[in-house]
């Protein structure tokens, strides 16, 4: 997927929801009492101050919608398909020293389960990501490896089915889970894949981390904030990460963190910080893959 070339505006045109605080007080003393909530979660969002912190780290990782020029100016190779993920005028030895070993390992398939009888046992350390339909589950998967193809994809909800269970070498498993909150199933069959999530996160053996993965522009739901509270109580060490962070500003990116980071300031089993991504560009993945390779097997040479 690539970047597009034209598109040196810099303006917001995705952005449906997300709006302009002047023109949504204009409009508010026309509206509906739920237009008026819905304007007055954009205005609370737009006043979010972030942190110097998260705002100088959204800059250096080029998070959020940004200009092909300021890509290019930044050294990376745009040519390839996902820019940001590759090192500005690198050496190998570069690479070496900033990737993590782990992600480097063929990624390969070994078992899928409908029903919590049939979880593999567990022999490695193991990192799942979680969260609602569409967030782009798997796709953070196959970028985090590189390995495009062997995770499927797709644009309608609701593709993985079933909890999938993957493994590089013999350092670290990745689990992809179905996606929750899918409007358009039958709510039987929603049911039962939030159920199963809710039993892995709960119960797994040797389950180091969840990533709950928050799309950007959409923030966190009801869903998942259930799982947080699941993952509270059962102890289970999550971490958030936003996705799809190429379809908002970068002021909003980290505004989202920032609004996260607070909303669960008082949790004792999140993981911080709020990591940031895009699988469409590859921003944020090299620091997200070091975060995680810590997790992996340490195998003495
Ligand atoms: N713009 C953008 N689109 C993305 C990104 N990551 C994934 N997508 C798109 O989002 C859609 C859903 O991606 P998936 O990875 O299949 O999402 P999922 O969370 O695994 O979905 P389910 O399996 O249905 O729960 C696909 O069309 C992806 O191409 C991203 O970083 N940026
Ligand atoms: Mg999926």
């Amino acid at each position: 997927m690539k970047l597009d070339p034209y598109d040196t505006s810099n303006k917001r045109i995705e952005d449906s929801s997300i709006q302009d605080v002047s023109s949504a007080e204009k409009v508010l003393v026309n509206c509906t009492p739920e237009e008026e909530t819905e304007m007055s979660i954009n205005a609370k969002f737009r006043a979010i101050q972030p942190s110097s912190s998260i705002l100088s780290y959204v800059e250096d990782n080029l998070l959020g919608r940004r200009r092909l020029i300021e890509i290019k100016n930044a050294g990376y190779n745009v040519k390839i398909s996902a820019p940001l993920d590759n090192v500005p005028f690198s050496t190998s030895t570069e690479r070496e020293r900033i990737e993590d070993i782990a992600f480097r390992n063929k990624l390969e398939f070994f078992a899928a389960a409908k029903i919590s009888s049939s979880f593999p046992t567990p022999t490695l350390p193991e990192i799942a990501f979680a969260g609602v339909s569409n967030v782009g589950k798997s796709s953070l998967l196959n970028s985090l490896t590189r390995q495009w193809g062997v995770v499927r994809t797709s644009d309608k909800p609701g593709l993985t089915q079933t909890i999938n269970f993957f493994q590089l070498a013999s350092k670290l498993c990745l689990v992809d889970l179905p996606g929750y909150g899918f409007a358009y199933a039958k709510d039987e069959v929603k049911e039962s894949w939030e159920e199963l999530v809710k039993e892995y996160v709960s119960t797994r053996v040797g389950l180091e981390r969840v990533c709950l993965l928050v799309h950007t522009k959409r923030g966190m739901k009801p869903l998942d904030y259930e799982l947080v509270d699941l993952m509270e109580r059962h102890k289970t060490p999550y971490q958030i990460v936003l996705t799809k962070t190429d379809l908002v500003f970068p002021i909003d990116v980290a505004r989202r963190a920032m609004e996260i980071q607070e909303s669960l300031k008082r949790n004792k089993s999140v993981v911080n910080p709020v990591m940031m991504v895009s699988s469409k560009t590859g921003a944020g993945i090299r620091n997200l893959r070091g975060v995680l390779g810590k997790l992996a097997r340490f195998i003495k040479p």
